[in-house]
């Protein structure tokens, strides 16, 4: 079964996004949030961690600092995203060793290759994209879904899937066994708030998992 995963906008306002984050939140199961500001500096990652954490681990919803493992064991985070060029020298090992216990997320593009190296040094998911067009990000790589069956078929460590993904386009990679749908836009960009962008997700995913339902 399929999970939401929820990305932070890159850029938020730390003074009101905290109410944002729980509405999404309180709409449904979500399974992951990841705190993702770019262009941000050190100062305001830290107070947006220190308002958002909470949010996020009150209602058990698993908190993750994307680019920065120093700073999620530092503040009480529950793991990081690391993308390859986050890595440091000792790469994906390294970090897992500086998490310690906590959650460890590699982003893989679209390759098995990295995919199978970030699994054997530890990572607790990899995650795959981009799958459709985002506007989001530059996304360097494009994935096809069947990356998706391929790894779940072959591989017990978690998957997540993202870029561009929505309420439309989700059904494929729920069925090929997608563990976690990765999303920014659907949710923070819909037109009628966060809550009915988790809405829109979570009921197309429960639609593409029980298509006679
Ligand atoms: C769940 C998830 N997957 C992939 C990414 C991308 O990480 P990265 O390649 O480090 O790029 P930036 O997010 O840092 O721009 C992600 N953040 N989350
Ligand atoms: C943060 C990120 N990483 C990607 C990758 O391909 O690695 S795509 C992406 C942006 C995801 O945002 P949206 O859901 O709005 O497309
Ligand atoms: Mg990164």
């Amino acid at each position: 079964m399929s999970q939401l995963y929820l990305v932070t906008p890159p850029r938020i306002e730390v003074a009101t996004f905290p109410d944002a984050l729980a509405a999404a939140l309180d709409a449904g199961p979500v399974a992951c949030v990841q705190l993702r500001l770019k262009d941000a500096a050190e100062d305001e990652v830290r107070r947006a961690i220190d308002a958002l954490r909470p949010v996020a681990q009150a209602r058990d919803v698993a908190f993750l600092v994307n680019d920065r493992a120093d700073l999620a064991v530092e503040l009480g985070c529950d793991g990081a995203h690391l993308g390859q060029e986050d890595l440091g020298p000792g790469g994906v090992a390294a970090a897992r060793r500086m998490l310690g216990g906590l959650s460890l997320g590699v982003t893989c593009h679209s390759s098995r290759h990295l995919a199978m190296e970030a699994a054997e040094a530890g990572a607790d998911y990899v995650a795959f994209g981009a799958f459709f067009p985002t506007a989001t990000k530059q996304a360097k790589t494009r994935a096809e879904v069947d990356i998706i069956a391929w790894w779940a078929d072959v591989m017990e460590v978690p998957c997540v899937a993202i870029g561009g993904i929505t309420p439309e386009n989700c059904a494929p990679l729920v069925e090929a066994g997608a563990d976690f749908l990765a999303v920014v836009g659907a949710v923070w960009n819909h037109p009628d708030g966060p809550a009915a962008g988790v809405r829109a997700m979570l009921a197309a995913m429960t639609l593409a998992e029980n298509p006679k339902s």
